[in-house]
């Protein structure tokens, strides 16, 4: 969904990570292995799967939080060994400084960025981000004073002002009601869809996915989870929340992603697709293959591919 021309397809690379914890009775769980993954530069893609597949793990990974037990990221030609003000972070919580206000949490980490800015340059950028998100009259309140999402608006404000290479989001909209998810949601995209933002989302919301994503990365159930594919949305870059269940192929894709939750992701690892390869997972696209019998009443061909 960037507006800037997709390249570098192997911005973020994934190359064979696995993540493994000791075991109660001895040696090793492995949560996933051999997963791998390419992101272009420009691209929303977020990572679906069950509780305990792994997700958070893979994104604490991607944020350098975490090292993983084996394999490589590599992000914009190097490899990832910490974190960095490369790679921004969105929580579920808001991690805010309590002591700070809006305008002081989104300066802070404008300075952390560019530590010989002053500090009038500083609280421009910050308060410009902070009008991004729709804040502005709220820069001298602080975390408490504000509601749930407005924190979350700050989280995002926070992240977007550093100009990150990359931004991670860990189901950065699942404790706000619907309204306020839908809003976010809706700034979210337009965000990343006027800055090119590079962006790994976890998330649980199907249709958050559908609605955000260009490609659905579709984890197994773990132990040993592994991704199964990698869904190409198919519905036009210019879809709109209030009416995207009306594209033609919102209920295909949509359809296709409920199926794999409820039984693909528990059977896959036994019933793999012939010369299914987890360096290059299979790339599908949903779509109705023929006209007119409305989509969600008809089965049909997903067109898998392999990837170069
Ligand atoms: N530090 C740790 N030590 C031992 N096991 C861990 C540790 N961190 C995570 N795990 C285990 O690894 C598995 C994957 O955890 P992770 O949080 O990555 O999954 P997830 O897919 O993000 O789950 P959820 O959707 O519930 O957030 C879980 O079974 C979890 O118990």
């Amino acid at each position: 969904m960037s507006a800037v021309a997709v390249s570098d397809p192997k911005f973020i690379s994934i190359e064979g990570i696995a993540r493994r914890y000791p075991a109660a009775g001895g040696g090793f769980t492995t949560i996933f292995e051999d997963l791998w993954l390419q992101v272009p530069r420009g691209e929303f893609v977020c990572i679906i799967g069950h509780s305990g597949c792994g997700k958070t793990s893979v994104l604490n990974i991607l944020a350098g939080l975490e090292n993983p037990s084996d394999g490589v990221v590599v992000v914009d030609g190097q490899a990832i060994a910490g974190p960095s003000l490369d790679r921004a972070v969105i929580f579920q919580g808001h991690a805010l400084l309590p002591w700070k206000s809006v305008l002081g949490n989104v300066a802070y980490a404008v300075s952390s960025r560019w530590r010989k800015a002053g500090r009038a340059e500083v609280e421009e950028r910050a308060k410009r981000f902070i009008d991004l998100v729709g804040l502005n009259g709220n820069e001298a309140k602080k975390p408490a004073e504000l509601s749930g999402g407005m924190r979350q608006r700050v989280g995002i404000a926070r992240a977007l002002s550093i100009e990150p290479k990359i931004m991670l989001m860990d189901e950065p909209f699942s404790a706000l009601d619907a309204l306020t998810r839908g809003t976010l949601q809706d700034e979210v995209r337009r965000i990343c869809k006027s800055t090119g933002q590079t962006v790994v989302m976890i998330t649980h919301d199907v249709d958050e996915a559908i609605y955000l994503a260009d490609r659905i990365v579709l984890m197994t159930n773990g132990p040993e989870a592994m991704v199964a594919e990698v869904v190409e949305n198919p519905l036009p870059a210019d879809r709109r929340r209030d009416t995207i269940h009306h594209e033609p192929d919102f209920y295909t894709v949509r359809n296709h992603l409920v199926d794999f939750l409820v039984s693909r992701s528990r059977t896959f690892r036994d019933d793999k697709p012939a010369g299914y390869d987890p360096r290059h997972p299979p790339v599908v696209r949903p779509g109705a293959p023929v006209a007119s019998p409305p989509a969600n009443t008809i089965p049909f061909p997903a067109v898998a591919k392999a990837r170069d």
